[in-house]
Order: C-alpha cells, then structure tokens, then sequence
C-alpha cells in the first residue's frame, strides 16, 4: 500500500519546521529493499514510526492524523531521508512531564529497525526545537564541577589526566587498591574498568573501602584533590542504588570526589536516568562499551556515535566516551571532533542540523581506549583543545616506571601540545615522557621515526 499521500509531504521546507518548533527532525541514511519505490518505502517507515501500520484501519480519525510523521525531504541518490515527527507523539512522564528518551528511540529506531521492504536505515542526525529541550534533564554536573574540586579554574581547567584500572579483572581487593594509589600519586582521575563491579575475588564491599583509604592517603603524599569513578551498573536499580550509597558512605567527606559510572548502552538509558535523578550531586559517568555493534560505519543499521553523544547529553550524561578519534585502538577518525563539539558546547552544526542547546550544561568527551603520552600531541592538535578527561590505563600501567610516570607521562603530553613544542625536544626536559618513548616503542617508531637516535637511547 502506498501511504505517501498521508505519510509524506515534500512541500514542507526545513528551515519553517526548525522556525515553528512543533517538531524533532530526525536524518536517516535509508536504502528500501529492491523492488521498493523509496517514496513509498520513506513513507511506510514514517507510518510504522508514528501513528500507522501497513494497512489503513478503522480506528483512525482526524486528530489522528494529525500526529503523523511526515518525510519531508528525500534525496535517493545520496539514501538521505529526513522525517518531521510531531512533539505530542511522545511519551511524557506522569511524575513530572517530562520527555523520556526511550519513547524517542521506541519511535525514531524502533520498529523501523526491522521492516520487510527497508534494506537498512541508520539515523545519522536529529534536532530538537526549544521546547524539547527544555523538557529533557541535561547533566547535573559537568567538568567545572571537577575543576573546581581540583583547584583549577572552571573555565578552560584543562586537561584530566586519567586511568582504568588494569587488569580489566583479576586484581584482589589490596592488589587494587594498591594501583589506584600508585597512579593517583601523579594522576587526577581513576575509573573503574566498565566490567568491573562486585566479582567474588574482589568484593565490592571490601574494595570500596581500601580505594577510598589510597585515596586519602594519594591526597596526603600529593597535596592534590583526586578522582573517583565507581562502577555502579547493575540490571536492577535498587542494586545501582545500593551500591551508590554504599560508595557515598564509604568515601564519606571525600563523597564530592566521587563520579558514578554507569554502561548505558548496554544498560539502557533506564540506567542513566536513574543515576542521573537519584544522585544528581555526582559526576555522571557514562561508559559506552558495546555501542560498537550499531555505531560502527560497517553498520548499516541503528545510530551513529554522533548521535549516541547527543542523546547522552540530553539524558543528563556528565561525560561520555567519543573515542580517540583515530588516535587510540577503538574505531574512529579525526573527524569525529564534531562529536565532542556536540556535546560541549551552547551551539553546534552537525553533519545534517544546527543544534542549539540553550544553556544546557555540556557533556565532557571522556577519551580513551589505547591511548598513551606518544599519542596525546597529535589528538589535542586534532581536536584544538585539552579540556577533556582522558583515561589511559594501558598508557599508565604500561609505563616502564611506574603508573606514577605514566600518569606524569600523559600531563606532559599536554604541556608539549600546548607549549607548542617538538616532542623530542620535549622529552629532554621532561624524563617522564621521555621514557614513555622506551615503553611503547612501536608507537614511538610510527609517530616519531628516528627517535632513539635523537634521544640517545640505544636498546
Ligand atoms: O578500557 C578501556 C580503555 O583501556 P586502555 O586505555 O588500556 O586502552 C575503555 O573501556 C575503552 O576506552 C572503550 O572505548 P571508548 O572510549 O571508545 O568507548
Ligand atoms: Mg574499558
């Protein structure tokens, strides 16, 4: 059945939906199956994504139609298909009125997903109008907050320096605690590893506290403020919230210096929400493992990185993974700075909209996953600016000194970015970097060929 007369209207121009404000527009990068006009196919996805199924039925009045989402813009060459989707079709809270963002991706990723004659369609961008902003949370706290605990300015505070604790599993108790207190002497920041938590070997209980005491006592040895984020994941929220408070009480006055973190993809956005209300004099750590499986430029189907950063900020994320970038050992590209760009600041362009987010607090881009004092140069040139929280748990644990080096390593690396300095010539002034060159030499040899040479290093 073709439902483009109901679903589609093409006359609908972009800039007078973004001026009325009665809208989300979402972009999606769709194929129909062979066989399929795209039209049609567009127009069958907008129905099965709002108010229609594939046939007509009796129930349907005017009011009804009303709220259907309409393509309004397609461009089959380039598989670019944007629907309008009216305000009122979602779901709002019975507590507080609020939007949730499941009732958006029930709607805009839902069933579409899925559908008989669409080959793939994987959402590459959406904007919200004023009103929907309004109606989300946004984070509670942002990285000023963490500044402001470190002693820095809460204006371009500057660069995090930041750790996993490794091994991702394995470690006891004391084993872990003493690798925290190792890294925090030259360190601001430790997370938990996403699938650490509450195993047998390391009982959350008993390794809260000895995390909290190498805490204090890193303060004392240092004179510096340090970080924590903890772990709080758990299918059920009244185990989340347990183990909230149980790290609340444990670090007792240090409490401000703890961050949740939270796998919200893999959570759900339940998760997130639930962290986001319940604590929201916390940092909000949101950890992204198995965003892969959709984010992935080889999937064809789901959302994009981009878009999962935006919609984290709209649930009140303090901070989000964006990658590295091309940097690091996950997926990425250098132009995947507008992820970051997104998320941090008041206005921003997309790849398709020009989101602005009227005060909304921004979502620090939290950057890791293979990252190192070798590689940081390079990512801050890249992105323009060190205001991140980056954690390096291979690139400090790996260290041949000690995770203190390590940690000293990756400061270091920012201070060369932003003296603009050579790195060789910097690692002669600074020994912490300098050895970094000897613990990862592979990357030494791709990034600076000719280094043991001009360092002096015969091994
Ligand atoms: O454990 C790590 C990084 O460890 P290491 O620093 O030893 O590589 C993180 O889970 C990844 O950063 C996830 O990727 P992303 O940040 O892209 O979501
Ligand atoms: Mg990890």
């Amino acid at each position: 059945m073709d439902q483009s007369s109901r679903y589609a209207d093409l006359s609908l121009k972009e800039e007078d939906l973004i001026k009325e404000g009665n809208h989300i527009l979402v972009a999606y990068k769709m194929q129909p199956k062979a066989g399929h006009g795209y039209l049609e196919a567009a127009a069958h996805f907008a129905a099965e994504s709002s108010t229609g199924t594939n046939v007509e039925v009796s129930t349907t009045d005017d009011f009804t139609k009303g709220v259907d989402a309409l393509v309004y813009f397609i461009d089959e060459a380039r598989e670019d298909m944007r629907i309008a989707y009216p305000l009122e079709l979602f779901d709002r809270n019975v507590t507080d009125g609020r939007m949730m963002i499941v009732s958006f991706l029930t709607l805009a990723i839902g069933n579409n997903q899925g559908m008989g004659d669409i080959a793939h369609a994987k959402m590459i961008d959406f904007w919200l109008p004023p009103r929907a902003i309004q109606l989300f949370d946004g984070p509670a706290k942002d990285i000023s907050d963490l500044w402001r605990i470190l002693g820095r300015p809460i204006q371009d505070g500057g660069y995090i320096a930041g750790t996993i604790i490794k091994p991702k599993l394995g470690l006891r108790p004391e084993p872990f605690a003493e690798a925290a207190y190792q890294f925090w002497l030259g360190g601001d920041f430790i997370k938990n590893d996403e699938p650490q938590g509450n195993q047998v070997f390391a009982p959350l209980k008993k390794t809260i506290p000895l995390v909290a005491d190498a805490m204090k006592r890193a303060m004392d040895e240092t004179g510096q403020a340090k970080l924590f984020s903890a772990n709080i994941t758990a299918d059920d929220h009244y185990e989340m919230c347990a183990r909230a408070d149980f790290i609340l009480e444990t670090f007792g006055p240090d409490a401000d210096k703890v961050a949740f973190l939270v796998d919200g993809f893999v959570g759900g956005p339940g998760m997130i929400t639930t962290a986001r209300r319940q604590y929201p004099a916390q940092y909000l750590h949101y950890h992204r493992a198995g965003h892969g499986m959709i984010t992935s430029p080889s999937a064809k189907r789901g959302y994009t990185a981009f878009v999962l950063a935006k919609i984290a900020r709209l649930q009140g994320a303090s901070g989000i993974h964006v990658g590295t970038m091309g940097y690091g050992k996950m997926e990425g590209e250098n132009d995947d700075r507008i992820i970051a760009y997104m998320i941090e600041r008041d206005e921003c362009q997309g790849p398709v909209y020009y989101q602005k987010w009227y005060g909304m607090k921004p979502t620090t881009p939290i950057i890791s996953g293979g990252m190192n004092a070798l590689r940081l140069p390079g990512f801050f040139e890249n992105l323009g600016h060190g205001n991140v929280i980056n954690t390096a748990g291979g690139g400090s644990y790996g260290h041949i000194d000690s995770p203190a080096a390590g940690a000293i390593s990756l400061r270091q690396a920012y201070e060369c970015w932003k003296a603009k300095a050579d790195p060789i010539e910097w690692a002669k002034e600074h020994k912490e970097f300098a050895r970094a060159f000897a613990s990862f030499p592979h990357d030494a040899d791709k990034l600076y060929p000719g280094w043991r040479e001009k360092l002096q290093i015969h091994q």
